[in-house]
C-alpha cells in the first residue's frame, strides 16, 4: 500500500480550498493507496503536519498551497527519500510552474498518479531553506504590505506594489555588502532564485534552472521611480535584461552581509521574514528535494 498525505492549505490563492477523501479516492483508489486529508489551520502549521506525516511513515506529501505552503512542507523533506507532489493553488505558483505542474486540480492529481519524480536542487539561508526565490529591498516590502490583504490574487500584489513604491525611499537606509566586497547603498533589490518564474508568468530569472547546482543573482542598485516603473513593464513583457542597471549572474553561494543598524527585510517564497542575523549565507543544496513532475 502507499500512503500518500495531502496537506491542504484552505486560505491559499482565492481560498476556500476543500479536499475530500471521496474525491481523492476517485484518483487515489483505497485498493492501492491510503489517503490522509490534513488542512492547515495556521501559518507554520503545514511544517507540523509534514513532520507528522513522516513519523506516520508516509510514502508521497503533497503540498496543496502556494510557495509559502510548499516551503514549510518541503522543508521537512529535503534529503530524505520522500516523494513531494504539489497541487498548487497559491497566487503566485512560482516552483509550480518553472516545473510545469498543472494549475487545474483534476491534471495536477493525475501527474501525481503518474509518479515521474524528479531530484531537483534547493536553497538555503543560514540553513533555512528556500524553493523559488528569496530577495532583500523592493519585493520584500511588496509582500510585507500583501499580507495584510485577505484576498491573496494579482490584484493584492498589483496594489501593494504600487503603495511601496509611492513610499519606498522614505524608509531608512540600507547598506548591503555582497560577497566579493561589492558595497550598495538602498539598492532597490537583491534578488536570489532557484527557479525561473516568479508567479503569473513572470521572471527577473529566465536562465535559471532547477537542476544546475547554480542560484541565478539579480542585484538592482538604487534608482529612480521612472525606472522603476520602467522596470515593471519589462518585466510584465518578460524582457527584464533590456533593463541597464541590472546584474545578473549565477552562483553556488554568496554572503549579503547588513550594514544598516535596523534588520533587513526579506521575503523567502513569497513569505515576509525579518533577518535578525546580520550576515546571511546563502548557498545551493544540489538534488535535494524528490519531486513529481
Ligand atoms: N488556515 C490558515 N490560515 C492562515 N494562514 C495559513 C493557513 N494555513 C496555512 N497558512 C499560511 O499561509 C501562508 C501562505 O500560503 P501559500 O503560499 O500557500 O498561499 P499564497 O500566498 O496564496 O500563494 P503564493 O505563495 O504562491 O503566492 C503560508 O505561510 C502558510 O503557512
Amino acid at each position: 500500500m502507499i500512503d500518500i498525505h495531502f496537506i491542504v492549505n484552505p486560505i491559499a490563492g482565492s481560498g476556500n480550498n476543500i479536499f475530500t477523501t471521496e474525491y481523492l479516492q476517485s484518483y487515489f483508489n483505497a485498493e492501492l493507496y491510503i489517503v490522509k486529508i490534513k488542512v492547515s489551520e495556521y501559518k507554520g502549521h503545514p511544517l507540523i503536519l509534514a513532520q507528522k506525516s513522516i513519523s506516520q511513515r508516509a510514502n508521497i506529501i503533497v503540498a496543496c498551497g502556494g510557495d509559502g505552503t510548499i516551503n514549510e512542507v518541503a522543508t521537512k523533506l529535503v534529503g530524505t527519500n520522500i516523494i513531494f507532489g504539489i497541487v498548487p493553488l497559491g497566487s503566485g505558483n512560482g516552483l509550480a510552474s518553472n516545473l510545469k505542474i498543472p494549475f487545474s486540480i483534476k491534471n495536477a492529481l493525475l501527474k501525481i498518479k503518474i509518479k515521474n519524480v524528479e531530484k531537483i536542487d534547493i536553497g538555503l539561508i543560514n540553513s533555512k531553506p528556500f524553493f523559488s526565490n528569496m530577495g532583500i529591498g523592493f519585493d520584500a516590502e511588496v509582500i510585507k504590505d500583501y499580507e495584510k490583504f485577505e484576498r491573496r490574487n494579482f490584484y493584492s500584489y498589483l496594489i501593494s506594489s504600487i503603495k511601496t513604491l509611492r513610499r519606498f525611499k522614505k524608509n531608512t537606509k540600507k547598506v548591503i555588502l555582497l560577497d566579493k566586497g561589492k558595497k550598495l547603498i538602498n539598492p532597490f533589490m537583491v534578488f536570489i532564485s532557484n527557479t525561473n518564474q516568479m508567479g503569473y508568468g513572470i521572471s527577473l530569472t529566465p536562465k535559471a534552472l532547477l537542476n544546475d547546482g547554480k542560484l541565478d543573482v539579480v542585484v538592482i542598485p538604487e534608482i529612480s521611480k521612472r525606472k522603476i516603473i520602467l522596470l515593471g513593464l519589462l518585466m510584465l513583457l518578460k524582457k527584464p535584461h533590456l533593463f541597464k542597471p541590472l546584474e545578473y549572474y549565477q552562483s553556488n553561494s554568496l554572503v549579503v552581509r547588513n550594514l544598516s543598524k535596523k534588520p533587513l527585510d526579506s521575503q523567502i517564497d513569497g513569505e515576509y521574514t525579518k533577518q535578525m542575523n546580520d550576515m546571511l549565507n546563502i548557498e545551493i543544496l544540489e538534488q535535494s528535494l524528490s519531486v513529481i513532475v
